[in-house]
């Protein structure tokens, strides 16, 4: 079993460039089944999740082909729908969230998809009502069979028609869009999730002639075509990493320059790590994070203690709520951190408890968190990853912590991050890759 063993308490400095986005990389791969023609794909990280969907294309008979270490071509001429009914399918269709989004172009193309319910992370219920419910509006008929998890959808013709979306869903509005780019007649879809994961695969739609209007807001407006072409794609920076990065940088004392972040499509992002109190410089298209000793929270205007809450786009994304959650356990000052979105991704506070921050997990989805402001260092601990970003954060709390840690559970890190021990030696850190059990087993 591999885990990651680290020396902490060091500060780390250098340059850093983010790997191409995980989540936008999903979407876009799913898009390739939606046309015959070739498309092509750069900046792919490498990274579990990722090769897993790459693996499953290649399964349903998509041709690939590998361009370089980040960029493939993708050809969807013959797809082997049989390959839904095999046991193969069965179990590895449903080992990463993203699989999800292949339903919503076969059902386009070939009028029928099945998947095993996905995985992805265990931080409470995820739910795919909004998908299914908006392929039925579509026209498509599906069933869930709870004793094998597997859905099957049916739809000879989809139909536009107008979709008030359940919840603002990031993958469902991706699934939901991608049937309905090849539906007969024009698709309104309101409550719309609006990241830039959406507004890139938005793009490409339309650059393989689709005709999407509204992308980057909550109301898309979809005039069906008969036929995709092939296109080019470049995927963005991984924002979430991006944020993991300057979340480290604060809590190590680093100075880190993050190279070409695409910094218009952080939105809200830098802000709210600016309210920790971190110092950083926009340098061109760098962000750079100066060495700070202490940050300090800011509070509401009013004085009262800031809450830091996750939201749909542009909103805050929860995806990055357990960075900003550790970096406030050595700012000065107090937060409360609501993660409204899912129930059990607070529970790794535990660990930085055992650390020795301060923090109260006041319930399932909120927590306040006591800044030591650096008085106290953390102290290295041995661990287990619940989840990818639970994960990284415990990763930055190690590198700062006074001591050793051992983070077991790797594989949740590495679904979301690229190589991150190689990278993360490279701006000085003693990280190393090590086989070894949890010692409760
Ligand atoms: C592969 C992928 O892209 N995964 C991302 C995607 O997951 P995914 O698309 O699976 O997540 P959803 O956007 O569907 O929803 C996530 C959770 O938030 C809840 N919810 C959602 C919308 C809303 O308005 N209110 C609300 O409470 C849902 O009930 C669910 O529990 O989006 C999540 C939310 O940004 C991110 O954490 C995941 O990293
Ligand atoms: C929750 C996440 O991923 P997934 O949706 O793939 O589980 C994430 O990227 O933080």
């Amino acid at each position: 079993m591999n885990a990651f063993e680290i020396h902490g308490g060091k500060p780390l400095k250098g340059e850093i460039i983010p790997q191409g986005a995980k989540n936008e990389a999903l979407q876009i791969l799913a898009a390739v089944l939606l046309t015959p023609e070739k498309v092509t794909v750069s900046n792919i990280p490498d990274i579990v999740d990722v090769n897993k969907l790459i693996a499953l294309l290649g399964d349903l008979g998509v041709t690939i082909e590998r361009l370089s270490k980040d960029t493939y071509t993708f050809e969807a001429k013959n797809i082997n729908l049989e390959f839904f009914q095999s046991q193969q399918f069965k179990s590895k269709g449903g080992s990463l969230r993203g699989s999800i989004m292949i339903v919503g172009p076969l059902l386009a193309r070939f009028g029928k998809a099945a998947i095993p319910k996905p995985g992805g992370d265990k931080i409470g219920r995820r739910r795919l009502d909004t998908h299914f419910l908006g392929f039925e509006k579509l026209g498509a008929k599906f069933n869930y069979n709870a004793e094998t998890s597997f859905f099957n959808v049916d739809a000879t013709n989809l139909q536009g028609t107008y979709i008030l979306l359940d919840e603002a869903s990031v993958t469902g509005t991706a699934n939901v869009v991608m049937a309905a780019v090849l539906a007969k007649g024009t698709t309104t879809i309101y409550n719309a999730a609006c990241e830039p994961y959406l507004q890139q695969l938005c793009k490409m739609l339309n650059r393989m002639g689709a005709k999407i209007s509204g992308i980057g807001s909550n109301l898309l407006t979809i005039e069906g075509v008969s036929e995709l072409g092939g296109t080019d794609h470049r995927l963005l920076p991984d924002m979430i990493e991006i944020g993991s990065f300057i979340g480290l940088a604060a809590m190590t004392a680093s100075e880190i320059t993050i190279k070409d972040v695409h910094f218009e499509e952080l939105g809200i992002i830098p802000n709210v790590f600016r309210r920790l109190g971190i110092d950083f410089e926009r340098r061109g298209d760098d962000i750079y994070i100066p060495s700070q000793a202490n940050y300090e929270i800011d509070t509401f205007i009013d004085g009262s203690i800031l809450t830091i809450a996750d939201a749909p786009w542009p909103g805050f994304t929860p995806d990055l709520l357990s960075i900003i959650l550790v970096v406030a356990t050595q700012a000065k000052g107090n937060v409360m951190i609501h993660q409204k979105m899912f129930e059990s991704r607070l529970f790794f506070v535990d660990k930085l408890i055992d650390m020795g921050a301060q923090i109260i997990l006041c319930d399932p989805h909120r927590a306040t968190v006591m800044g030591l402001n650096k008085q106290v260092q953390l102290r290295g601990i041995e661990m287990t990853s619940p989840d990818i970003r639970a994960g990284v954060s415990l990763l930055i709390a190690a590198l700062s912590a006074s001591g050793t840690s051992i983070i077991h559970a790797i594989e949740q890190i590495e679904r979301g991050y690229q190589d991150i021990d190689i990278r993360l030696r490279s701006l000085g850190a003693e990280i190393k890759r090590i086989d070894a059990m949890p010692k409760s087993h």
